[in-house]
């Protein structure tokens, strides 16, 4: 994407055999996604105000003014602009730094949307689009995270005032986490027990004011402050996780979100005829935008591990002439390509899962439920995957890149710190994948009832074929075909869920079968979600997709994606004897013969991502490919480099090196 100097790269460019703009606008999703990235990419990048390579150096409060600062003249350059949604979210994404903004427009107002009434989204809404209340996510407590039935703020109706009265019973119901909290909302949904005539009436949402909006001063009955640093510098400390108590806090009884169960003036419980799980709805929604983020920043990984592999050199001089380039050693293949190929499968899938969310969300508004468990499994079980895959990608991509990697100016240690709590927040990898699984096992045990499997489970529905089937690969080039390869992922899945549901059949306790056998059912749940991602992305090689040689590309990345995985776990397709060990070698051997097709490709389809520098933020990941120089003069930039004798020098250095002159001489 950028222009001007020399291309160290240019030689890798002319070898790809594809045309590269056309899979940018493949990788974007249309041709507009492509024209109003590349322009918003291209504003941030320009404009000093958005400046980042200087974060690592700056004291957390210093970090975290910054930060304001550079939210509050986003917000002035989208009134400015008149940006569309689509627009501002692209810009956010391009600021590239954590902050309240996200838990606003994020988890704020979506909690409003998905679970306020209409009158309560009349109201609150459009306080929350123009900014005159920002407000944050607290659900989770010192004492509660995964459990959220077990959350022990309360929320009990006073039938005398018409209030709720919030309030932190324990240390551990502090809320504890909620991005945005700690210094700058203005209010919060907050979830508590909902507490009427003396009736538990378990977790809800409740709009709880806790500054002034004139002075910024916490209001009566709130302690509200920061939770204090995070792994790493910079990273994601840009961001005020905070911790909040409530003091019996009085709120008007029109604040409870009242879409799933109201509170009449009465102080009666009335259950709408939607189900409580919609009390989770955000969570569903963010889990969505979570793995379209996982490719963004695995893409941004292995753009800079790939660009750098080809900068550089080791070893393998003949006759005096240039080392071999790292990216020519097959090892180096096998570990960077199969991460290449994963981006684009999150990024196909991350596609897919919008379409479902925005279909789910469609029929909820007409009143049908009835894909709201499918949802809510494949948010949950992708969200796992692609998280957990993408944060051992980076640190991978760190590997890749040898000693240098492990520098700042790299970019990728602050890519890992700000990415690995994705493994965490929205719902633990493992608690989410346990939810997949549950979904799983009621699936197959509804198999013989006559109650057809649909969605991202149809594939149960050929049970009978899939339990007895036997792969038909007897050549390396049978691993090209989809449908062989999808037998044998749809096979795999399903007999690692039938295993585990025949074991959970011994047990005459189904909770206590289901604890004792939860390692191997998520074993089954990953199984079940690799499935999707591959299915995906054959999927999107159905589609018409023009340009040169792209489809081709895309094709073989395709294969590698699938094949790397059934080579990672063959454990698991030779164990329920989806492929003999002949066959697995034979996918091996495919393998090996996609990586050298993938080689010539390599940087143009890391091109196609279309990163500015700015962007990558990573001297290894430079489009123009000159690392050298760029490390060089970066290094005497840093402020250890300021004097040439560092401070201390008098107090600490010279006199041991006087007492060692002094032994010495004795
Ligand atoms: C102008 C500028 C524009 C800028 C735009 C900016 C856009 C920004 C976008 C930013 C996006 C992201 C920012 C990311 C920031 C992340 C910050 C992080 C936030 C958080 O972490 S919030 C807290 C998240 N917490 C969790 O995820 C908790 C995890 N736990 C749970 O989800 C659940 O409790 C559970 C799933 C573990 C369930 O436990 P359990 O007790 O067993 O369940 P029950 O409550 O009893 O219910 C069981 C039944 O309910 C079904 N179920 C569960 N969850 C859901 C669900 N979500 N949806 C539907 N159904 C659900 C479950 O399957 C059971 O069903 P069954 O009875 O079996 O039929
Ligand atoms: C950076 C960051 C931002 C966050 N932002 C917000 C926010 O804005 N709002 C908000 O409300 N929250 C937020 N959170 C909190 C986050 O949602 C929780 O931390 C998360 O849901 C995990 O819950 P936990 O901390 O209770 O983990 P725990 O559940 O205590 O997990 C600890 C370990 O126990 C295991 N475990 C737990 N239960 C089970 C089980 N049933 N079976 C097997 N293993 C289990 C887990 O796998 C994990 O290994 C944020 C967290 C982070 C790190």
């Amino acid at each position: 994407m950028e222009g001007g100097g020399v291309d160290h790269l240019a030689e890798e460019r002319q070898k790809s055999r594809f045309d590269v703009d056309e899979m940018k606008i493949v990788w974007a999703g249309s041709r507009h996604a492509f024209e109003v990235s590349d322009r918003v990419a291209r504003l941030v990048a320009s404009d000093p105000a958005f400046r980042k390579d200087n974060r690592n150096l700056l004291s957390r409060k210093e970090l975290f003014k910054n930060t304001l600062r550079k939210a509050a003249y986003a917000w002035k350059r989208i009134m400015e602009l008149r940006l569309t949604e689509e627009e501002a979210a692209k810009l956010r994404f391009f600021i590239d730094e954590p902050a309240y903004t996200d838990l606003h427009w994020g988890m704020f107002v979506p909690a409003i949307k998905g679970q306020g009434t209409e009158e309560q989204q009349q109201k609150w809404l459009p306080l929350a689009y123009k900014m005159q209340i920002i407000g944050c996510y607290a659900q989770t407590e010192l004492g509660h995270g995964s459990n959220v039935q077990g959350l022990e703020t309360t929320a009990t109706f006073d039938p005398q005032t018409d209030e709720f009265i919030i309030n932190s019973p324990t240390l551990t119901s502090s809320k504890w986490w909620p991005g945005g909290l700690g210094k700058v909302s203005t209010h919060a949904v907050a979830y508590a027990r909902l507490i009427v005539n003396g009736q538990d009436h378990g977790v809800h949402g409740f709009i709880v004011q806790l500054r002034s909006l004139d002075d910024h001063m916490p209001l009566p009955g709130i302690t509200v402050g920061d939770i204090g640093m995070k792994f790493g510098s910079g990273a994601y400390n840009t961001m005020d996780n905070g911790v909040l108590r409530f003091d019996h806090v009085r709120i008007p009884r029109n604040q409870m979100l009242m879409r799933v169960l109201q509170v009449t003036r009465e102080g009666k419980v009335v259950q709408s005829d939607v189900p409580r799980q919609l009390i989770y709805g955000t969570m569903v929604y963010v889990r969505q935008t979570i793995v379209s983020d996982a490719s963004s920043a695995l893409s941004r990984a292995v753009c800079i591990a790939t660009r750098y592999s080809a900068v550089r050199r080791q070893f393998g001089s003949q006759k005096g002439g240039p080392e071999t380039q790292v990216i020519d050693y097959k090892t180096q293949q096998s570990r960077l390509f199969p991460l290449l190929a994963s981006a684009y499968a999150f990024r196909f899938v991350g596609e897919w899962l919008k379409w479902l969310y925005t279909d789910v969300t469609q029929r909820l508004q007409a009143n049908d439920f009835s894909t709201l468990p499918e949802a809510h499994a494949c948010t949950a079980g992708l969200k796992s995957l692609t998280t957990s895959a993408t944060a051992d990608a980076i640190e991978e991509c760190r590997k890749l890149c040898g000693g240098h990697g492990y520098l700042t100016s790299s970019g990728l240690p602050e890519l890992f710190a700000v990415y690995i709590p994705a493994c965490t927040y929205e719902g633990d990898n493992t608690v989410l994948l346990l939810q997949v699984a549950r979904f799983l096992m009621k699936t197959v045990s509804q198999l013989g009832s006559g109650k057809q499997p649909v969605g991202s489970t149809a594939y149960m529905s050929r049970a009978e074929h899939l339990m007895q089937c036997r792969c038909s690969a007897q050549r390396v080039e049978d691993w090209l075909k989809p449908d062989v390869v999808l037998e044998a992922f749809e096979a795999r899945a399903l007999r690692m869920s039938v295993a585990c549901a025949q074991n959970l059949s011994k047990f005459s306790n189904p909770e206590e079968g289901f604890a004792e056998l939860s390692a191997d059912l998520a074993e089954a749940a990953i199984a079940h979600c690799q499935l999707i991602v591959v299915s995906k992305f054959v999927e999107k090689l159905q589609q018409d997709i023009p340009g040169q040689g792209v489809k081709q590309q895309l094709q073989t990345l395709c294969f590698v994606y699938s094949l790397h995985l059934l080579h990672k776990h063959q454990g698991d397709f030779l164990s329920t004897g989806c492929i003999t060990p002949k066959q697995a070698s034979l996918a091996n051997e495919q393998l090996r013969s996609l990586y050298s097709q993938v080689r010539p490709n390599a940087i143009a389809l890391v091109d196609a991502f279309n990163y500015t520098d700015h962007y990558l933020g990573s001297v290894l990941g430079r489009y123009d490919g000159n690392v050298y120089p760029t490390l060089y003069e970066d290094a005497w930039k840093d402020p250890l480099n300021d004097s040439v004798v560092p401070d201390g020098y008098h107090e600490y250095l010279r006199p041991v090196l006087k007492q060692q002159l002094r032994n010495a001489r004795l």
